[in-house]
C-alpha cells in the first residue's frame, strides 16, 4: 500500500489564490532571519580571521577533519589524477556533454565593436574578460560534475585568466568526478570548501583563498544569501538558490513522465519547488496517484516528499491561457511546456530561466548535457536575471575617440548642458577644444 503524498492543490478560480500563491512562492519561506543572522556572521568571521575560520567551519559544517588550509587545497595534479580514477563511460558522458556546452557557449561571446563618424570621431566598446572568477560549485546533498561543466566552460571561452573553483567535500569524501570534470573544463585552483565561507574567502580574499572579481554558480540558501551579501564587494552572476520547476501541461502527457519531472528537481533539496499547472483536473490527480505510485520507489524518497509537501503545488487552471499567466507570475527557473505545439505558446512566455519545449524535451536533460546552462536565476529573478553565460565573465569599457573636428562639434553641445548643470569646470574644459571658426570669431 503507498501512502498519499500531502501536496497542496491550488485553484485558480478561487478568489484567494492570488495570496495562496504568494505564499507558495515567498522566498521567506526557505530563508528566515536565523538564516541571515548566520550568513553576516560566518562573513564577518572569515573577513576577521580568514583561514583559521574557513578550517573552523569546514570542520563543523562538512564534518572535515581538516588540520590546516593545506588540507582543503587541490593542485592540478590532483584533478589530472581524478581522470585516470573515473571510469572510460564517465569519461566519454563528461567530454560529450562538455563539447556540447562549449559549442552552445561559444555563440553567445561578445566581441568589441566601434564605427566611426564622418568627421573622424571613433566611438565603441571594448570587451574584456574577467581577470579572475570564483566558481561555487554546490556539494552538501549531492555532487555536480555538471555544475562543474557549467559554470569553467563559459568562463574559459570568454578568456577569464584565473577560474578558481569551490566546493564543499562533506566529511571529507572527495568526488573523482567532480575533479576529473574540473581537469576537462580548465580549472585552476580548487578549495575544498563550501556554504556562506566559501562565498566569504572567494569575495574578500583570506590569506590562501585569492580575492576574485566575481563569484558565480548554484547553491544551497546558505550560499544564495551570502552572494546577496557580498555583491559590491565582488560582482556575482544571479541568485541561483534551491532548484525549480513549474511544468506546464495540456493533460495529454503520461502522468509518470510528469510525477518524475517533478521529482527530478524536488531531490535536490528540501526547498526545492516543483510545480506543476494543468486545466485538465481529472489529469492532475492522475498525476497525484502518479505521485504516490512512484515516491516510494524513489532513492531520495525523504527529500522528495519533503519538498514536495511543503513547497510543492498542483495547480488548476481555467485554460491554457491562464496557465501561461500563472508561468510568467512564478517565473520559474525551469518551465516544462509538456504540451501538444509548445511552439505556438513560446511568444506567450515572458520570464523562465529555461523552456523545455514539448513532451519529450525533460528538464534533465538541460541540466546534463543539451548545451544551455543550467546555472539559472531562481525564486522569482527570471523576471530580471539570465542563465550563467560567456557574458557573465566579460564586461565592457565604453571607447570615445574624438577627432578635433568631432571634439569641436560636441564641445559646443557639452559646454550648453554643463552650463545648464551650473558645471562650470566641465563647460570649460570641452570648450577648450571648440575651434575658432575660419573667420578668426
Ligand atoms: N539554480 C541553479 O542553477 C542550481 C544548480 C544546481 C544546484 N542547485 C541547488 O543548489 C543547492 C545545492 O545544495 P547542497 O546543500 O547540496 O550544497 P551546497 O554546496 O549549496 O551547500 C552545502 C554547504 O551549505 C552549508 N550549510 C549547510 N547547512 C548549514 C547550516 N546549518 N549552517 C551553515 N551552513 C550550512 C555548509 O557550509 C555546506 O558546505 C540545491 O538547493 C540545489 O537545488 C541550483
Ligand atoms: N537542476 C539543477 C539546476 O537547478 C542542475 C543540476 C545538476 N545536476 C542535476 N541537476
Ligand atoms: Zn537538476
Amino acid at each position: 500500500m503507498t501512502t498519499s503524498t500531502a501536496i497542496r492543490r491550488l485553484n485558480a478560480a478561487d478568489p484567494d489564490f492570488a495570496r495562496h500563491l504568494d505564499h507558495l512562492l515567498s522566498w521567506e519561506s526557505v530563508s528566515d532571519d536565523a538564516v541571515n543572522q548566520r550568513v553576516l556572521d560566518i562573513i564577518q568571521a572569515v573577513r576577521e580571521r580568514g583561514d583559521a575560520a574557513l578550517v573552523e567551519f569546514t570542520q563543523r559544517f562538512d564534518g572535515v577533519d581538516a588540520k590546516s588550509i593545506d588540507d582543503l587545497i587541490l593542485g592540478r595534479e590532483r584533478l589530472e589524477l581524478a581522470l585516470t580514477r573515473i571510469t572510460a563511460e564517465q569519461r566519454q558522458a563528461l567530454e560529450k556533454a562538455a563539447e556540447r556546452v562549449r559549442l552552445y557557449h561559444e555563440r553567445q561571446k561578445q566581441d568589441s565593436w566601434s564605427y566611426t563618424e564622418a568627421d573622424g570621431t571613433v566611438l565603441g566598446q571594448k570587451v574584456t574578460p574577467l581577470d579572475r572568477a570564483g566558481l561555487y560549485v554546490p556539494g552538501g546533498k549531492a555532487s555536480y560534475p555538471s555544475s562543474v561543466l557549467m559554470n569553467a566552460i563559459p568562463a574559459k571561452v570568454a578568456g577569464v585568466s584565473e577560474v578558481v573553483m569551490v566546493v564543499p567535500t562533506p566529511r571529507g569524501e572527495v568526488n573523482e568526478l567532480v575533479l576529473a570534470a574540473a581537469c576537462i573544463a580548465g580549472v585552476d585552483r580548487v578549495f575544498t570548501i563550501g556554504g556562506a565561507q566559501a562565498v566569504a574567502a572567494l569575495a574578500y580574499g583570506t590569506e590562501s583563498v585569492p580575492q576574485v572579481d566575481k563569484v558565480v554558480g548554484p547553491g544551497n540558501i546558505y550560499v544564495a544569501t551570502a552572494k546577496r551579501h557580498v555583491f559590491g564587494q565582488v560582482g556575482i552572476d544571479m541568485i541561483a538558490g534551491p532548484s525549480e520547476i513549474l511544468v506546464v501541461c495540456d493533460g495529454q502527457t503520461d502522468p509518470d513522465w510528469i510525477a518524475m519531472d517533478l521529482f527530478s528537481q524536488a531531490e535536490h533539496d528540501e526547498d526545492a519547488q516543483s510545480i506543476l499547472v494543468s486545466p485538465d483536473a481529472d489529469f492532475l490527480e492522475r498525476v497525484a496517484a502518479s505521485i504516490d505510485k512512484l515516491l516510494p520507489t524513489m532513492d531520495r524518497a525523504g527529500i522528495i516528499r519533503t519538498s514536495m509537501e511543503g513547497r510543492g503545488a498542483l495547480i488548476q487552471v481555467r485554460d491554457m491561457e491562464q496557465a501561461i499567466e500563472v508561468a510568467n507570475r512564478i517565473a520559474p527557473e525551469h518551465l516544462e511546456l509538456s504540451v501538444a505545439d509548445p511552439q505556438a505558446w513560446l511568444p506567450k512566455i515572458r520570464h523562465a530561466g529555461a523552456i523545455f519545449m514539448g513532451r519529450h524535451t525533460s528538464e534533465a536533460l538541460g541540466d546534463y548535457c543539451a548545451g544551455p546552462n543550467h546555472v539559472l536565476p531562481t525564486s522569482g529573478t527570471a523576471r530580471f536575471s539570465s542563465p550563467l553565460g560567456v557574458y557573465d565573465f566579460q564586461k565592457r569599457s565604453s571607447i570615445i575617440f574624438c577627432s578635433e573636428q568631432g571634439a569641436s562639434e560636441l564641445g559646443k553641445t557639452a559646454s550648453v548642458l554643463a552650463r545648464g548643470e551650473s558645471l562650470s569646470a566641465h563647460a570649460r574644459s570641452a570648450e577648450y577644444r571648440i575651434l575658432a571658426d575660419k573667420e578668426g570669431n
